[in-house]
């Protein structure tokens, strides 16, 4: 493998932001490991298409989803409450790959489908308690590229962050990437491919 090959694969790049820490792998997966993964992912995962209450009403996230993780790692939020389901040998070996480049350890991971540009995540952070005050949050992508949207929360003086989150990247936000700032994935009318994207999280109590 070329140096400047190896160097890609292993160094990350770190994206300015105040306040928050992000370390951006463009190839933490060559194209054709990538590939195959997605392809494994989204005939074998058990998705789901989960509901949350908003006003009163249940109503149908815009994307599927999946949750693995050791068996304390229950994960609530927006009132659902999810039971891990055990680790899959295929998300072992991201889990490892992802370890290894960030040098942090994992103990969950929520798999999200976005089938199409219509599939989206809103506003939000990840800041449940249970992920500690400055949790570490690596998001692993496959399949198609969609934009990726950062926005600081308390200082509006402060420019908001897209990447393009492509095939095979990784995302690590650590620091106060969650509790000062907020991140969302729009819809896109381009006409897209699916993509699953796989965010390994450290939960630190349990059993719960
Ligand atoms: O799909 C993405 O890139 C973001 C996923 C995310 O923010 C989450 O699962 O909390
Ligand atoms: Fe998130």
């Amino acid at each position: 493998m070329p140096a400047s090959e190896f160097i890609s694969a292993t160094i990350p790049a770190t994206i300015p932001a105040k306040d928050a820490q992000l370390q951006f792998w463009s190839e933490a997966l060559a194209p054709a490991e990538s590939r195959k993964y997605f392809d494994d992912l989204i005939a074998s995962t058990p998705w789901r298409q989960d509901k949350i209450r908003l006003f009163g009403r249940h109503v149908a996230i815009p994307r599927l989803q999946a949750w693995y993780g050791d068996t304390h790692c229950h994960y609530s939020y927006s009132g659902l409450r999810l039971a891990p389901l055990p680790w899959a040998p295929q998300l072992l070996q991201l889990k490892a790959r992802v370890e290894q480049l960030c040098q942090h350890r994992f103990n969950c991971v929520l798999l999200n489908l976005y089938r199409s540009g219509s599939d989206s995540n809103g506003w939000h952070s990840d800041d449940e308690p249970e992920l500690g005050l400055q949790p570490v949050i690596a998001s692993l992508s496959l399949g198609a590229t969609r934009r990726f949207k950062l926005r600081h929360k308390y200082d509006n003086t402060v420019a908001g962050i897209t990447i393009d989150l492509s095939n095979g990247s990784l995302l690590v936000m650590s620091g106060h990437s969650q509790s000062h700032w907020q991140h969302c994935l729009p819809k896109t009318a381009r006409q897209i491919e699916p993509r699953i994207n796989l965010t390994f999280r450290n939960i630190l109590h349990g059993p719960n």
